[in-house]
Protein backbone atom coordinates (compact mmCIF):
# COMPACT_ATOMS: atom_id res chain seq x y z
CA UNK A 1 0.00 0.00 0.00
CA UNK A 2 0.88 3.67 -0.70
CA UNK A 3 2.46 5.08 2.60
CA UNK A 4 1.25 8.53 1.07
CA UNK A 5 2.31 10.60 4.45
CA UNK A 6 5.87 9.70 4.30
CA UNK A 7 5.87 10.93 0.96
CA UNK A 8 4.27 14.14 1.20
CA UNK A 9 6.84 14.64 4.33
CA UNK A 10 9.39 14.00 1.96
CA UNK A 11 7.84 16.60 -0.39
CA UNK A 12 7.49 19.07 2.79
CA UNK A 13 11.46 18.94 2.88
CA UNK A 14 12.31 18.54 -0.76
CA UNK A 15 10.71 22.42 -1.33
CA UNK A 16 12.30 23.89 1.72
CA UNK A 17 15.37 25.23 -0.17
CA UNK A 18 12.36 26.97 -2.66
CA UNK A 19 10.25 28.67 0.15
CA UNK A 20 11.40 31.79 -0.13
CA UNK A 21 11.19 32.52 -4.22
CA UNK A 22 8.45 34.10 -5.71
CA UNK A 23 6.61 37.23 -4.80
CA UNK A 24 3.45 37.26 -2.97
CA UNK A 25 0.27 38.74 -4.81
CA UNK A 26 0.76 42.51 -3.87
CA UNK A 27 -2.09 43.66 -6.28
CA UNK A 28 -4.45 42.79 -3.96
CA UNK A 29 -3.11 44.69 -0.73
CA UNK A 30 -4.90 42.07 1.85
CA UNK A 31 -3.18 39.50 -0.71
CA UNK A 32 0.35 41.05 0.01
CA UNK A 33 0.28 40.70 3.93
CA UNK A 34 0.98 36.76 3.25
CA UNK A 35 4.42 35.61 4.33
CA UNK A 36 6.26 33.71 2.16
CA UNK A 37 7.83 30.65 3.75
CA UNK A 38 4.78 29.13 4.06
CA UNK A 39 3.73 25.36 2.75
CA UNK A 40 1.09 23.11 3.52
CA UNK A 41 -0.44 19.74 1.14
CA UNK A 42 -3.45 17.60 1.59
CA UNK A 43 -4.50 14.47 -0.29
CA UNK A 44 -7.63 13.39 -0.51
CA UNK A 45 -8.02 9.56 -2.16
CA UNK A 46 -10.61 8.43 -3.94
CA UNK A 47 -11.84 6.08 -1.23
CA UNK A 48 -11.87 9.06 1.53
CA UNK A 49 -8.69 9.31 3.01
CA UNK A 50 -6.89 12.68 4.09
CA UNK A 51 -3.52 12.87 4.38
CA UNK A 52 -1.24 16.17 4.97
CA UNK A 53 1.53 18.07 5.71
CA UNK A 54 3.06 21.00 6.29
CA UNK A 55 1.47 24.27 7.72
CA UNK A 56 -2.10 21.96 8.02
CA UNK A 57 -3.58 24.24 10.23
CA UNK A 58 -3.10 27.45 8.08
CA UNK A 59 -6.12 29.35 6.57
CA UNK A 60 -6.01 30.87 3.06
CA UNK A 61 -8.21 32.38 0.32
CA UNK A 62 -9.33 29.55 -2.56
CA UNK A 63 -9.28 32.64 -5.16
CA UNK A 64 -9.15 31.26 -8.85
CA UNK A 65 -9.35 28.08 -7.45
CA UNK A 66 -12.86 29.16 -6.89
CA UNK A 67 -13.48 29.19 -10.45
CA UNK A 68 -13.41 25.60 -10.80
CA UNK A 69 -16.37 25.61 -8.23
CA UNK A 70 -18.55 28.53 -9.95
CA UNK A 71 -18.31 26.22 -13.22
CA UNK A 72 -19.36 23.45 -11.75
CA UNK A 73 -22.48 25.09 -9.88
CA UNK A 74 -23.03 26.51 -13.34
CA UNK A 75 -22.77 23.67 -15.73
CA UNK A 76 -25.49 22.23 -12.82
CA UNK A 77 -27.85 24.79 -14.02
CA UNK A 78 -26.97 25.29 -17.70
CA UNK A 79 -25.45 22.12 -18.82
CA UNK A 80 -23.79 22.92 -22.38
CA UNK A 81 -26.23 25.85 -22.97
CA UNK A 82 -23.48 27.54 -20.55
CA UNK A 83 -19.90 27.45 -23.85
CA UNK A 84 -22.60 29.87 -25.75
CA UNK A 85 -21.09 32.52 -23.64
CA UNK A 86 -17.39 31.21 -22.41
CA UNK A 87 -15.00 29.13 -25.11
CA UNK A 88 -13.28 25.94 -24.22
CA UNK A 89 -10.00 27.05 -25.40
CA UNK A 90 -6.68 27.95 -24.00
CA UNK A 91 -5.84 31.10 -23.72
CA UNK A 92 -2.12 31.70 -23.96
CA UNK A 93 -2.28 35.33 -21.98
CA UNK A 94 -2.34 36.46 -18.53
CA UNK A 95 -5.57 35.58 -16.18
CA UNK A 96 -6.22 39.47 -16.02
CA UNK A 97 -6.00 39.95 -19.90
CA UNK A 98 -8.09 42.75 -21.48
CA UNK A 99 -6.90 42.51 -24.97
CA UNK A 100 -7.80 39.10 -25.98
CA UNK A 101 -11.54 40.06 -25.23
CA UNK A 102 -12.01 42.94 -27.15
CA UNK A 103 -10.58 41.05 -29.88
CA UNK A 104 -12.86 38.25 -29.67
CA UNK A 105 -16.33 40.20 -29.14
CA UNK A 106 -16.57 39.62 -25.00
CA UNK A 107 -16.78 36.26 -25.53
CA UNK A 108 -13.70 35.05 -23.23
CA UNK A 109 -11.64 32.02 -24.18
CA UNK A 110 -12.29 30.13 -21.04
CA UNK A 111 -14.08 29.64 -17.61
CA UNK A 112 -10.62 29.58 -16.06
CA UNK A 113 -9.21 33.20 -16.92
CA UNK A 114 -10.91 36.11 -14.59
CA UNK A 115 -13.23 37.28 -17.51
CA UNK A 116 -14.51 33.51 -18.06
CA UNK A 117 -15.37 33.38 -14.28
CA UNK A 118 -16.79 36.55 -13.99
CA UNK A 119 -19.20 35.72 -17.01
CA UNK A 120 -20.08 32.43 -15.58
CA UNK A 121 -20.58 34.08 -12.16
CA UNK A 122 -23.04 36.46 -14.20
CA UNK A 123 -25.02 33.48 -15.32
CA UNK A 124 -25.24 31.87 -11.81
CA UNK A 125 -26.64 35.34 -10.63
CA UNK A 126 -29.20 35.01 -12.93
CA UNK A 127 -30.49 31.46 -11.58
CA UNK A 128 -29.88 32.24 -7.42
CA UNK A 129 -31.46 34.55 -5.54
CA UNK A 130 -28.18 34.19 -2.75
CA UNK A 131 -25.67 33.28 -5.15
CA UNK A 132 -22.53 33.30 -1.84
CA UNK A 133 -24.90 31.34 0.07
CA UNK A 134 -25.29 28.55 -2.51
CA UNK A 135 -21.51 28.79 -3.00
CA UNK A 136 -20.61 28.35 0.69
CA UNK A 137 -23.16 25.64 1.14
CA UNK A 138 -21.43 23.90 -1.84
CA UNK A 139 -18.04 24.54 0.27
CA UNK A 140 -19.62 23.05 3.37
CA UNK A 141 -20.93 19.92 2.38
CA UNK A 142 -17.84 19.03 0.25
CA UNK A 143 -15.48 20.06 3.26
CA UNK A 144 -17.54 18.64 6.03
CA UNK A 145 -16.49 22.13 7.69
CA UNK A 146 -20.19 23.93 8.39
CA UNK A 147 -18.13 27.24 9.89
CA UNK A 148 -16.56 28.05 6.49
CA UNK A 149 -16.36 31.36 5.64
CA UNK A 150 -15.65 34.05 3.63
CA UNK A 151 -12.25 36.68 4.54
CA UNK A 152 -14.32 39.88 4.40
CA UNK A 153 -10.87 41.76 4.86
CA UNK A 154 -9.60 39.83 0.99
CA UNK A 155 -12.98 40.46 -0.29
CA UNK A 156 -13.52 44.17 0.40
CA UNK A 157 -9.32 44.59 -0.81
CA UNK A 158 -10.51 43.15 -3.90
CA UNK A 159 -13.39 45.12 -4.81
CA UNK A 160 -11.73 48.22 -3.46
CA UNK A 161 -9.11 47.65 -6.49
CA UNK A 162 -11.34 46.17 -9.00
CA UNK A 163 -10.39 48.16 -11.74
CA UNK A 164 -9.34 45.62 -14.01
CA UNK A 165 -11.62 42.96 -13.63
CA UNK A 166 -14.22 45.58 -13.84
CA UNK A 167 -12.59 46.44 -16.97
CA UNK A 168 -13.28 43.42 -18.46
CA UNK A 169 -17.00 43.13 -16.96
CA UNK A 170 -18.25 46.15 -18.60
CA UNK A 171 -16.68 45.06 -21.85
CA UNK A 172 -18.65 42.07 -22.19
CA UNK A 173 -21.76 44.13 -21.07
CA UNK A 174 -20.95 46.36 -23.83
CA UNK A 175 -20.86 43.44 -26.64
CA UNK A 176 -24.07 41.97 -24.80
CA UNK A 177 -22.94 39.14 -23.06
CA UNK A 178 -23.46 40.06 -19.71
CA UNK A 179 -27.16 40.06 -18.20
CA UNK A 180 -26.99 41.38 -14.44
CA UNK A 181 -25.65 44.65 -13.27
CA UNK A 182 -22.09 44.63 -13.11
CA UNK A 183 -21.48 45.66 -9.61
CA UNK A 184 -23.37 43.01 -7.88
CA UNK A 185 -21.65 40.23 -10.16
CA UNK A 186 -18.42 41.39 -8.91
CA UNK A 187 -18.91 41.45 -5.46
CA UNK A 188 -20.25 37.83 -5.86
CA UNK A 189 -17.16 37.45 -7.87
CA UNK A 190 -14.54 38.53 -5.53
CA UNK A 191 -16.87 36.71 -2.24
CA UNK A 192 -16.31 33.67 -4.51
CA UNK A 193 -12.77 34.26 -4.83
CA UNK A 194 -12.07 34.87 -0.77
CA UNK A 195 -13.58 31.98 0.50
CA UNK A 196 -10.95 30.66 3.15
CA UNK A 197 -9.99 27.45 4.04
CA UNK A 198 -7.51 24.89 5.30
CA UNK A 199 -5.40 22.99 2.30
CA UNK A 200 -6.86 19.06 3.79
CA UNK A 201 -10.70 21.39 3.23
CA UNK A 202 -9.17 22.43 -0.31
CA UNK A 203 -8.44 18.47 -1.12
CA UNK A 204 -11.84 17.16 0.11
CA UNK A 205 -13.86 20.07 -1.72
CA UNK A 206 -12.35 19.22 -4.73
CA UNK A 207 -12.83 15.35 -4.17
CA UNK A 208 -15.80 14.68 -6.81
CA UNK A 209 -13.31 15.68 -9.77
CA UNK A 210 -11.08 12.49 -9.05
CA UNK A 211 -14.06 10.23 -8.34
CA UNK A 212 -16.07 10.21 -10.94
CA UNK A 213 -18.48 13.20 -10.00
CA UNK A 214 -18.84 12.06 -6.22
CA UNK A 215 -17.65 14.22 -3.21
CA UNK A 216 -15.70 11.70 -1.11
CA UNK A 217 -16.80 13.84 2.05
CA UNK A 218 -20.48 14.47 1.34
CA UNK A 219 -20.81 11.52 -0.72
CA UNK A 220 -23.28 13.73 -3.29
CA UNK A 221 -22.91 13.03 -7.06
CA UNK A 222 -22.18 17.18 -7.98
CA UNK A 223 -21.79 16.22 -11.51
CA UNK A 224 -22.07 13.59 -13.74
CA UNK A 225 -19.04 11.37 -14.64
CA UNK A 226 -19.16 12.59 -18.26
CA UNK A 227 -18.66 16.42 -17.59
CA UNK A 228 -16.11 15.68 -14.76
CA UNK A 229 -14.24 14.33 -18.37
CA UNK A 230 -14.92 17.58 -19.75
CA UNK A 231 -14.17 19.47 -16.67
CA UNK A 232 -10.73 17.75 -16.39
CA UNK A 233 -10.04 18.10 -19.74
CA UNK A 234 -10.68 22.06 -19.61
CA UNK A 235 -8.54 22.14 -16.43
CA UNK A 236 -5.74 20.25 -18.06
CA UNK A 237 -5.76 22.86 -20.94
CA UNK A 238 -6.63 26.10 -19.46
CA UNK A 239 -6.18 25.51 -15.36
CA UNK A 240 -2.73 27.24 -14.86
CA UNK A 241 -3.64 30.32 -17.79
CA UNK A 242 -0.97 31.06 -19.80
CA UNK A 243 1.29 28.41 -17.96
CA UNK A 244 -1.02 25.28 -18.95
CA UNK A 245 1.74 23.50 -21.05
CA UNK A 246 4.18 24.09 -18.82
CA UNK A 247 2.38 22.37 -16.03
CA UNK A 248 0.97 19.95 -18.43
CA UNK A 249 4.66 19.15 -19.65
CA UNK A 250 6.01 19.27 -15.62
CA UNK A 251 2.80 17.57 -13.58
CA UNK A 252 0.94 15.77 -16.24
CA UNK A 253 -2.51 16.48 -14.32
CA UNK A 254 -5.53 18.59 -14.64
CA UNK A 255 -4.85 21.95 -12.42
CA UNK A 256 -6.48 24.77 -11.14
CA UNK A 257 -4.09 27.82 -9.41
CA UNK A 258 -4.77 30.76 -7.46
CA UNK A 259 -2.92 33.82 -6.57
CA UNK A 260 -3.08 32.44 -2.69
CA UNK A 261 -0.55 30.09 -3.60
CA UNK A 262 -3.31 27.12 -3.93
CA UNK A 263 -3.54 24.58 -6.22
CA UNK A 264 -5.10 21.31 -6.66
CA UNK A 265 -4.15 19.32 -8.96
CA UNK A 266 -6.69 15.59 -9.74
CA UNK A 267 -5.01 12.18 -10.56
CA UNK A 268 -8.28 10.68 -12.03
CA UNK A 269 -9.75 7.53 -10.30
CA UNK A 270 -7.21 8.47 -7.66
CA UNK A 271 -7.20 11.18 -5.47
CA UNK A 272 -6.81 15.04 -5.50
CA UNK A 273 -4.29 16.74 -4.41
CA UNK A 274 -4.40 20.23 -2.81
CA UNK A 275 -1.53 22.50 -2.35
CA UNK A 276 -0.71 25.91 -0.76
CA UNK A 277 2.50 28.32 -0.41
CA UNK A 278 2.50 32.11 -1.28
CA UNK A 279 5.07 32.65 -3.04
CA UNK A 280 4.38 33.36 -7.14
CA UNK A 281 5.95 33.22 -9.94
CA UNK A 282 5.64 35.21 -13.28
CA UNK A 283 2.16 34.25 -14.29
CA UNK A 284 0.99 34.04 -10.88
CA UNK A 285 1.22 30.41 -9.74
CA UNK A 286 2.92 29.13 -6.67
CA UNK A 287 6.65 28.20 -7.17
CA UNK A 288 6.70 25.54 -4.21
CA UNK A 289 2.90 24.30 -5.05
CA UNK A 290 4.67 23.45 -8.56
CA UNK A 291 7.64 21.97 -7.66
CA UNK A 292 5.97 19.85 -4.91
CA UNK A 293 3.63 18.22 -7.78
CA UNK A 294 5.98 18.07 -9.91
CA UNK A 295 7.87 16.16 -6.79
CA UNK A 296 4.74 14.05 -5.81
CA UNK A 297 4.19 13.19 -9.79
CA UNK A 298 7.51 11.76 -9.74
CA UNK A 299 6.98 9.80 -6.89
CA UNK A 300 3.85 7.98 -6.92
CA UNK A 301 3.94 7.79 -10.91
CA UNK A 302 0.97 9.55 -11.01
CA UNK A 303 0.88 11.42 -14.35
CA UNK A 304 -1.98 10.73 -16.45
CA UNK A 305 -0.14 9.40 -19.45
N1 LIG B 1 -5.55 34.29 -10.54
C1 LIG B 1 -6.29 34.56 -9.49
O1 LIG B 1 -6.29 33.85 -8.49
C2 LIG B 1 -7.07 35.81 -9.58
C3 LIG B 1 -8.20 35.89 -8.60
C4 LIG B 1 -8.36 37.27 -8.03
N2 LIG B 1 -9.43 37.26 -7.06
C5 LIG B 1 -8.64 38.29 -9.12
O2 LIG B 1 -9.73 38.43 -9.50
O3 LIG B 1 -7.77 38.94 -9.59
Amino acid sequence: MTDYQSILERTVQHVQPILQHGKVADYIPALAEQQLGQFAIAIQTQTGETYSAGACDAKFTVQSVSKVMTLTLALQRYGDDLWQRVGKEPSGTAFNSLTQLEFENGIPRNPFINAGAIVTCDALYSRLSAPIHTMLESYRLQTGNPKLGVNKVVAQSEYEHRYRNAAMAYLMKSFGNFNNEVEEVLWSYFNFCAIELTVSELAKCFSYLSNGGVCTQSQQQVLPAKQIKQLNSLLFTSGLYDAAGDFGYRVGMPGKSGVSGAIIAVVPGRFTIAVWSPGLDKVGNSVAGIAALEFLAEELGTAIF
